[in-house]
């Protein structure tokens, strides 16, 4: 990977436009996400050093011009059964609550080693764990969606993994994958990269058919894509690509184009750079679009801001919603939930995610931003809702 340029622009335009090599470059905002098989030495249950420190290299690179990055990491089940010295049951199974004991120990070797192979860059870490829930939970999702953009706008790199102590069901291997597709479509990641021991989607499972083919390039994941996904391959990572589409899937809905591509080797994000194999999983919009459509779609209003004169002029100049241009808050509603958003005369404009519940918002109403920790005892955002989580009509945004 090169260094000279800042990334191409800010990818307001769909991945999918920028010839193959260019695409990582062009990525504002990526997610990599790292699977058990590649990281932990099978035998040792020990880190593979030289490839986490060449991986390293890379994020760093990438940070240096400019691009944030986070990384999903697996492999706490891996490193802490070596160390719990559990060999587990029928051919090395484990079960669920040894599973867990065994995540609980690994995950701060894990972090650790993480923290070890950034420190060289003077790239602080933080650990962030997530269930599957926290990102479908509107509330926590926000949360952790602040959270996370916090940390990359504080220069960090965020490391990812499931939160296997609190996770209800069995912790499937593979499940990294589908974690990694919602962290990147909640943190609205332009690219979301799979490394894998394999190097993209072939027609059929390779180590079955021989004549499978690679595939470059899926722009849609029609019925023919999703049969051509078998179950896993090698011995720590169960997943295989049923779980990698569904990731892709979950990706390509929020806008976010997703690679799956060859992790063993020594830099594998610069391999990916240099146009070397695997499979792009292209979606027609970019993750902004994709995420007002959402908002705009998906969700159903459960209160209503009304908005004086001004802060209707304010949002369709692109800005975000004061507490100070609010004069009325209806409805009963949780933090983080969809609210329409009317003028005075209660015309439409659009719908957005209010970062306050309604009480809250209503003793707000038309209360300048310094004056919200006065107001409510806390400091919270400045913004009742934020401009990236507005979507306006077309009706309101020629009003
Ligand atoms: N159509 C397919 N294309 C590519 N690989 C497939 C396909 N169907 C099944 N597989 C298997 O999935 C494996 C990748 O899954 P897995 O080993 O879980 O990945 P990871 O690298 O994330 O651990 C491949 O090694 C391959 O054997
Ligand atoms: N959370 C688990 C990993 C789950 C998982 O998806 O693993 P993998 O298929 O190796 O990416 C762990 O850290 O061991």
């Amino acid at each position: 990977m090169s260094s000279d340029a800042a990334p191409a622009a800010a990818a307001s335009q769909p991945l999918a436009g920028v010839a193959a090599a260019g695409r990582i470059r062009a990525a504002r905002r990526l997610v990599v996400k790292i699977g058990s098989a590649l990281l932990v030495d099978d035998r040792t249950g020990k880190t593979h050093r030289t490839w986490l420190d060449a991986l390293t290299d890379e994020v760093a690179l990438l940070r240096r011009r400019g691009q944030e990055v986070i990384l999903v990491s697996s492999g706490a089940v891996a490193v802490g059964r070596r160390i719990l010295g559990l060999s587990g049951h029928d051919g090395g199974a484990l079960r669920l609550e040894e599973k867990q004991a065994a995540a609980a120990t690994g995950q701060i070797r894990l972090a650790h080693a993480w923290q070890e192979a950034l420190a060289h860059h003077d790239i602080p870490v933080a650990q962030i764990l997530l269930t599957l829930d926290d990102s479908e939970n509107r509330r926590r999702y926000l949360n952790a969606r602040k959270t996370l953009d916090q940390l990359l706008a504080l220069g960090v790199v965020p490391v990812v993994n499931e939160n296997d102590t609190v996770t209800t069901q069995e912790i499937r291997f593979g499940d990294n994958d589908r974690l990694a597709a919602r962290v990147a479509a909640m943190v609205s990641a332009d690219a979301l990269v799979l490394l894998s021991d394999i190097d993209g989607l072939y027609t059929a499972d390779p180590r079955q058919d021989a004549t499978a083919r690679r595939l470059d390039e899926v722009r849609e994941l029609s019925p023919e894509i999703e049969a051509m996904a078998g179950t896993a391959g090698s011995t720590m990572g169960t997943g295989g690509m049923v779980t990698k589409l569904i990731a892709a899937r979950i990706a390509m809905d929020a806008g976010c184009a997703m690679a799956i591509a060859p992790g063993k080797g020594l830099g594998p994000l610069g391999a990916l750079e240099a146009g070397g194999p695997c499979t792009w999983f292209l979606p027609a919009q970019e993750p902004r679009a994709a995420r007002k459509r959402w908002i705009a779609g998906a969700l159903k209003p459960e209160g209503r801001l009304v908005l004086d004169a001004g802060a209707v002029r304010a949002l369709l100049a692109g800005k975000s919603l004061l507490p100070a241009g609010v004069t009325g808050v209806d409805g009963a509603f949780q933090k983080g939930a969809p609210v329409r958003i009317v003028d005075g005369s209660g015309r439409a404009l659009g719908v957005g995610l209010c970062n306050y519940p309604a009480d809250e918002a209503r003793q707000l109403v038309g209360r300048r931003s310094g004056d919200i920790a006065a107001v409510l005892g806390y400091r919270g955002p400045d913004e009742l809702v934020h401009r990236d989580d507005l979507a306006l009509t077309a009706a309101g945004e020629t009003a």
